[in-house]
C-alpha cells in the first residue's frame, strides 16, 4: 500500500506505526462533541472506528484496522471523513 502517496492527500495526518494520527481542536467543547458524535455516525455506517482522545476541545485520534493489524484503505477512508467533518464544525 502506497501509504506516503495516500497521506500526501491527507496533510492533517501523519503516520505513526501502524496508525495513522491528527488533532482536532474545536471552536469549545460542545463542539468537539458534536463532532466525535457524527464521527459516530459514520463509523458506524462503515463498521470501521476511530481511537478518540477527548481533552477539552482538542480531539487526538488514531486510526488503523485492528483486524488487520495494520493499515487498510478503510483507515484512509475514514480519514477523509472525518477532515470533512472536522471543518464542517469549524475546527
Ligand atoms: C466485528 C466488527 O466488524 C469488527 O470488529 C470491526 C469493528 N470496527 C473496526 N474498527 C477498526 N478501526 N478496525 C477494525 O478492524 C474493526 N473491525
Amino acid at each position: 500500500m502506497d501509504i506516503e502517496g495516500k497521506l500526501n492527500d491527507l496533510p492533517e495526518w501523519r503516520l505513526e506505526g501502524n496508525e495513522i494520527r491528527r488533532s482536532v481542536t474545536a471552536p469549545d467543547f460542545p463542539a468537539a462533541i458534536r463532532i466525535v458524535d457524527e464521527i459516530a455516525v459514520r463509523a458506524e455506517e462503515l463498521n470501521h472506528h476511530p481511537d478518540i482522545d477527548i481533552r477539552w476541545r482538542t480531539l487526538h485520534l488514531a486510526l488503523t484496522t485492528h483486524d488487520q493489524g495494520g493499515l487498510t484503505d478503510r483507515d484512509f477512508t475514514l480519514a477523509a471523513l472525518i477532515d470533512d467533518i472536522a471543518a464542517k464544525h469549524g475546527a
